[in-house]
């Protein structure tokens, strides 16, 4: 593979070079990680599930002609009327394999049901997991009874964006098995493993599904970023080491909420606003309304990243989000308390989430006042 060197950010800046860095798993396999075989195994599985689902999201113009789509039609005969493929996209799904077809037209009836599937399929053919917690299930699923590991997932973030294109994204975290508590009944073991605190988490990590398709992990000894290589289908290391800076100039947040903000948050936003912070710049606003997507950008620019109302999940997206950007050298707040030392009392418990550099954390709570109380449920 060729070597490309792209610029990504203006300080702290990280250059992707595509060729040197190797792959994923031979990072997980070579010891830089030290992971052990299992987890490599583990994350085998998860590569290969999130390249079924990012070429899903890809195509989202001929999922939905696929719907309707039967297969004669879809090597090019046989459809008529409303179902017939724009020729661009008939050029598309002349080149699919039968398990991409099957995939785009699951995905144009329910998205999130169909990442969903290809996640925990993918997880429970890997052998090594004991029980998977998705945010798209009312309950954990027992999988595997000597299966090491425990996977919480949020399988398609952002699912809200997909018929505009926007960056979507798989957010997971892996935690051992609580083998003390093996005798329980499925159920309740189940239940137990997947309420483990973040500050437990082994790994975990995101992907993002936009312009690149950009698997970001951490073992617990930093945070790095590989990015899918399409001509080989391989995730390359093309951020090893990411250090947030410890000041941005952004803020991100869904700020037509303001009036439903509480006093400190608003002082808080309005100071940073117009320069007159603890940083004395006149910050930027940048909201996707896709977390994976704002968050990714933070970890890479700086600054904050927010849903001060309690609408974000603690299990699977707060506490793995706060593991990557901890040891990124950020922090992960609800505002009061480290996101990582919240003890879960619920499975799908929300919480007003604030990621970030650190001093902008620091500078945002001793505003105090910064959780949304009211959440009055927007339609949009
Ligand atoms: O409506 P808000 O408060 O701006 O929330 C937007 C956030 O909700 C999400 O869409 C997740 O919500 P869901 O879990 O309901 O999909 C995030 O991707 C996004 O950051």
């Amino acid at each position: 593979m060729t070597s490309t060197k792209i610029r990504c950010s203006s300080s702290d800046s990280v250059g992707i070079t595509s060729g040197g860095g190797g792959t994923l798993t031979e990072f997980m396999a070579k010891g830089r990680a030290s992971v052990g075989d299992d987890l490599t195994i583990l994350f085998a599985h998860l590569q290969q599930a999130c390249k079924r689902i990012s070429s899903v999201v890809a195509s989202p113009s001929i999922a939905a002609d696929l719907a309707g789509l039967t297969s004669s039609a879809a090597a090019g005969g046989g459809s008529t009327g409303r179902d017939v493929p724009k020729p661009l996209d008939l050029v598309s799904v002349r080149r699919l394999t039968s398990l991409q077809l099957h995939d785009l037209a699951m995905f144009y009836r329910n998205p999130n049901f169909l990442q969903n599937d290809i996640i925990l399929s993918s997880l429970k053919n890997s052998g090594k997991v004991a029980v998977v917690a998705s945010e798209e299930d009312d309950a954990p699923v027992w999988m595997t009874d000597d299966g090491p590991f425990v996977v919480v997932t949020d399988p398609l973030d952002g699912s809200r964006n997909i018929d505009a294109s926007i960056p979507t994204g798989t957010i997971f975290g892996v935690y051992n098995r609580l083998v003390g508590i093996d005798h329980l009944p499925a159920e309740e073991k189940a239940l137990l493993n997947s309420l483990q605190t973040g500050a437990r988490l082994v790994a975990a990590g995101y992907v993002l599904y936009s312009s690149a398709t950009i698997l970001c992990a951490s073992f617990g000894s930093g945070t790095h970023a590989f990015t899918l290589d399409r001509s080989t289908g391989e995730f390359f290391l093309t951020h090893p080491d990411i250090k947030i800076p410890s000041r941005g100039q952004i803020y991100s947040v869904n700020d037509a909420r303001y009036f439903d903000w509480p006093e400190g948050l608003r002082r808080y936003i309005d100071t940073i606003r117009q320069g007159k912070g603890r940083f004395p710049k006149k910050y930027s606003a940048r909201y996707i309304c896709s977390l994976v997507a704002d968050f990714h950008r933070t970890l890479i620019y700086g600054g904050v990243v927010m849903n001060p109302r309690g609408h974000l999940r603690l299990v699977y997206e707060a506490n793995p989000l706060s593991f990557l950007v901890e040891q990124a050298g950020g922090k992960g707040s609800d505002g009061k308390c480290r996101i990582l030392s919240i003890q879960p009392v619920e499975l799908h418990q929300r919480l007003p989430l604030f990621l970030g550099s650190l001093e902008d954390m620091e500078e945002l709570e001793s505003y105090e006042d910064i959780q949304q109380k009211i959440n009055p449920g927007y339609d949009v």
